[in-house]
């Protein structure tokens, strides 16, 4: 990406602390919990214990890492080759998969996270191969969309992996939720129903060394937007957690094999503010390239999001109004494709 240009220029305030930046010494946390999940393999065994740990680490964290999590290691190594093959190919080959203001899906270089230019170039897909959104933002039209994937045509296996990637992270994202439901006292399917029609995608994220990693960021702070994401870095780091207690910036350490769940909005909403979803942002170094692979669990786009009525009372009266997720999630891919004026859609303009 060669020289750092202003687009990419954090505002003082949110800039990385530099003695931080540089790969090697990292500070790691272990504050952020890590969940075992091995005793799912067996299905009748008792899921109160793990989905009492869930919900302590979505109130405190909004983030926790997962292990024995039943996603296969190989695959995971199959679709990390894939990603890296795919952004060694040329710019210009790479572009012929670009996304543009339609198709938000395929390959981008110019991601922007509140309209600052974020240092990484992207490739995203559909886990459904076609995936109906609304046609615009604008609340009174109705007028739906179907957008469809742009797949390379090298690495010859490409999409291949991509998709048995996908299947396998989608089945764990449904067992997350079951818990997540769980936990908060809820039928385990209470969550389904949102997803008959996901609109979820992949990511792949490269963040190549950067010459200035004190004035720019990989990805820009942030909230995720949807139910919940399942991420797989790699062993570079550089993601960090603002802490719900106090807005400390605490770094994710990699753990091999290892996938990072987050809480996105819709499950805060859903919660009314119970389980939190934690603003992050990816801090760049000047050596090592990184990659990641975050699964974004997103509803269908018809989808209402509102405090759920089983969990708001007169004590605990709902903190959001409705909001429909097609309109939400085509509103923030326009804010990501390129810096516009005004400020990017989220959950606080909802706030009741
Ligand atoms: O690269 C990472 O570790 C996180 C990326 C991220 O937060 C995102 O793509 O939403
Ligand atoms: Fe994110």
């Amino acid at each position: 990406m060669g020289e750092l240009d202003e687009a990419f220029i954090q505002a003082p305030e949110h800039r990385p602390n530099t003695h931080l930046t540089n790969s090697n010494d990292f500070i790691y946390s272990d504050e952020i919990p890590t969940i075992d999940l091995s005793s799912l393999r067996d299905p009748d065994h008792d899921k109160t214990a793990i989905a009492a740990e869930i919900a302590e680490a979505c109130k405190r964290w909004g983030f926790f890492q997962v292990i024995n999590h039943g996603l296969p290691s190989d695959l995971r190594r199959r679709v990390e080759e894939a990603c890296a093959e795919f952004f060694n190919l040329s710019t210009e080959e790479k572009r012929k998969v670009k996304r543009d203001e339609v198709n938000p899906m395929g390959y981008h270089d110019e991601e922007h996270t509140k309209n600052v230019r974020d240092w990484k170039e992207i490739f995203d897909f559909f886990l459904q191969d076609s995936t109906i959104v609304p046609a615009t933002p604008d609340p009174e039209d109705t007028e739906l969309r179907k957008l469809t994937n742009q797949w390379p045509q090298n690495p010859s296996h490409f999409r291949e992996v991509c998709q048995e990637y996908a299947r396998e992270v989608e089945k764990l994202a449904f067992r997350l939720l079951e818990l997540v439901s769980i936990s908060l006292g809820l039928p385990g399917d209470r969550l389904t129903g949102f997803f008959n029609e996901q609109t979820s995608f992949l990511r792949f994220n490269h963040y190549p060394p950067c010459p200035n990693p004190e004035l720019a960021l990989g990805v820009g702070r942030h909230k995720d937007g949807g139910a919940l994401t399942v991420l797989a870095q790699d062993s570079v780091g550089g993601l960090q957690v603002s802490r719900r207690s106090d807005g400390q910036w605490i770094p994710v350490k990699p753990i091999s094999d290892a996938l990072i769940i987050n809480i996105g909005n819709c499950i805060q909403v859903w919660t009314n503010d119970k389980y939190w979803s934690a603003e992050h942002r990816v801090v760049v170094n000047t050596s090592k390239k990184r990659f990641s692979i975050p699964f974004f669990f997103f509803p269908s786009h018809e989808a209402n999001i509102a405090p759920l009525e089983e969990l708001i009372s007169e004590e605990n009266p709902p903190c959001y109004k409705k909001y429909n997720w097609g309109k939400f999630f085509v509103s923030r891919n326009r804010s990501d494709f390129k810096k516009l004026e005004v400020e990017n859609i989220q959950i606080d303009h909802f706030k009741a």
